[in-house]
């Protein structure tokens, strides 16, 4: 980062838009036949025309928006570089207890947060840029896409013969039907990186990974942040000891927090916007200046003209397709968020690839969410892959859990970062792990540790054995697995007799 930001940002703006959506672009001439197209160039979409393209396959890639999709423009990358400004923020708020207290009391330029913002997002987008793709020899196409038969796509007057086609349209905002929502004005993850100021009040509605990163992150930035949640618990896909660390940090953070809510209507007055509230029968009311909808999202199926390929699609699902990523046309595969229950970035692009290498490769690979890290970008974060403990029970899939509480891990101590655990789960009387949740400041890191665990079998007598940095968080897992050592083994050992 550069030592003295300023908040002209209208610079990285143009530079974005000649990197994701060049004003001059000249669409190619199309060939008689690709061997893959793809629609939409979101991360799915850029991951499957790269690997193809690499690979020596003809590639026609559609992109009706920007390139880079909801990941790069609206979605992990603003959101993440915002969350960073929120941390340092919240930094400072702690300085004192470091014995490094500042001068005066932080303040905040919401200007130059943002113009950090943009600066970030038109640098990352360097890698995908109209340019590189092109120089990959993709044939990159603006506007959008529909089907015009089994075998072909329409792109404004361009017709796109293809062997295969990979359908990655992604995701948008799913906006509740509320009462008054509509007329009193709203902000979605679409709109909330172009607002000019920082509101003074706002209410997020929906506790998902969405409404708790970017509710945490106004709070420290300085909004007086309400949210509401229809659920008991935030995050609901989470263990309900990490769902509750959460709830305790935000509440510390100043958050006024609504669970078990669920807003029946919206009205507005003058300048103001006010929520109606209904928790259990009592009613209530919250009146903020912007409303962020932090309510799910839905797949973009619509306008694709699907049926003329005779693709199936679900409501709310989106696009039908087997374990191997294939759609009811044998020849059109889907991948990412148009298509997969976990909606995430990695998800989208490792469901990409192997959806690519499926369909020009006959891989023959099976998609399995099971080894997808997440993590939302909390303080704490909350991190998890593999099976759950509510999964466990449900499948009666008999496990056996392993915690280590950060509170006992040495770098947490000395970095004052000692809220959350670790906890891995392996299948009783062996010592296979299914799955892990990590709560901790790095919980998106040691995760991957995780990840690379389970991918290649390696188990928790043997994680017991590798050595780690010291002091370092990652211990904490270290320290799980000689936890099921000492389990095993059932008592310490005694040490070998001396020579
Ligand atoms: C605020 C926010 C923060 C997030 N943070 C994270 C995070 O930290 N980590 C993480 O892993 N995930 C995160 N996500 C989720 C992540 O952004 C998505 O899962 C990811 O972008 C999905 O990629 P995709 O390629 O499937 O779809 P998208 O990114 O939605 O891309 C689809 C593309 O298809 C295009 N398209 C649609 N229809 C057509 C058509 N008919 N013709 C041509 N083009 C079309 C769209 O314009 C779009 O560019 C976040 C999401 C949000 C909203
Ligand atoms: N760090 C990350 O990886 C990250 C960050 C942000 C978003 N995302 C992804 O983007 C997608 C969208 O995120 P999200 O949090 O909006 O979706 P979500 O579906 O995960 O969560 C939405 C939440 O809103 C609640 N809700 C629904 N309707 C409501 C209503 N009318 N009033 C109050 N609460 C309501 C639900 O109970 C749910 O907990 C998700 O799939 C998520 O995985 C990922």
């Amino acid at each position: 980062m550069r030592r003295h930001e300023t908040a002209s940002g209208s610079d990285d703006e143009a530079l974005l838009r000649r990197r994701v959506r060049p004003a001059d672009w000249r669409q190619p001439e199309p060939k008689a036949l690709y061997d893959l197209a793809i629609v939409g160039a979101g991360p799915a979409g850029l991951e499957a025309a790269e690997w193809a393209a690499r690979r020596g396959f003809s590639v026609a890639l559609v992109e009706r928006e920007n390139l880079g999709g909801n990941s790069l423009n609206a979605g992990s990358v603003p959101s993440k570089a915002l969350i960073r400004t929120a941390q340092v923020q919240d930094g400072m708020r702690e300085a004192d207890a470091f014995g490094a207290p500042l001068p005066e009391e932080p303040s905040l330029d919401f200007a130059v947060a943002m113009a950090r913002m943009r600066r970030i997002r038109a640098r990352v987008a360097v890698y995908h840029s109209a340019h590189e793709l092109a120089a990959l020899g993709i044939d990159l196409f603006f506007g959008a896409a529909r089907f015009a038969g089994a075998h072909a796509l329409a792109v404004g007057d361009a017709r796109l013969s293809f062997r295969k086609a990979l359908v990655a349209t992604g995701a948008r905002p799913h906006i509740p039907d509320i009462p008054g929502l509509e007329q009193a004005g709203y902000r979605t993850s679409d709109t909330v990186f172009d607002m000019p100021a920082l509101p003074k009040r706002l209410a997020v509605m929906g506790g998902g990974p969405l409404g708790c990163e970017l509710g945490q992150a106004f709070c420290r930035l300085g909004a007086h942040v309400t949210i509401v949640q229809n659920d008991p618990k935030f995050l609901p896909r989470e263990e309900r000891d990490a769902a509750e660390i959460l709830s305790w940090a935000m509440a510390r953070d100043g958050m006024d927090i609504r669970l078990n809510t669920v807003v029946t209507g919206v009205r507005r007055e003058g300048d103001t916007r006010v929520l109606e509230t209904l928790n259990n029968a009592v009613r209530g009311e919250i009146a903020v200046d912007e409303i962020l909808v932090c309510t799910g999202r839905v797949p973009n199926v619509e306008g694709l003209d699907l049926a003329a390929a005779g693709v199936a699609f679900a409501p709310g699902r989106g696009i039908v397709v087997d374990d191997f990523l294939c759609s009811t046309n044998p020849d059109i595969h889907a991948a990412g968020d148009v298509c997969l229950p976990l909606k995430f970035t990695n998800a989208a692009e490792a469901s990409a690839r192997m959806a690519a290498r499926n369909a020009l490769q006959q891989a023959g690979l099976r998609h399995d969410g099971a080894a997808i890290p997440w993590c939302t970008f909390c303080d704490p974060e909350i991190a998890h892959i593999g099976l759950q403990v509510w999964e466990a029970r449900r499948r009666s899939i008999p496990i056996k859990s392993y915690t280590v509480m950060l509170s006992d891990v040495d770098r947490a101590i000395t970095d004052g970062q000692e809220t959350g655990f670790v906890k891995i789960h392996v299948a009783e009387g062996s010592d296979r792990i299914l799955g892990a949740t990590i709560v901790a400041s790095r919980a998106s890191e040691l995760i991957n540790e995780m990840a690379v665990v389970m991918s290649t079998g390696i188990g928790m007598a043997a994680l017991a054995e590798v050595v780690h940095t010291y002091p370092a968080q990652s211990r904490a897992l270290m320290l799980a697995a000689q936890a099921y050592r000492r389990d095993v083994d059932g008592a310490v050992r005694p040490p070998p007799p001396s020579a």
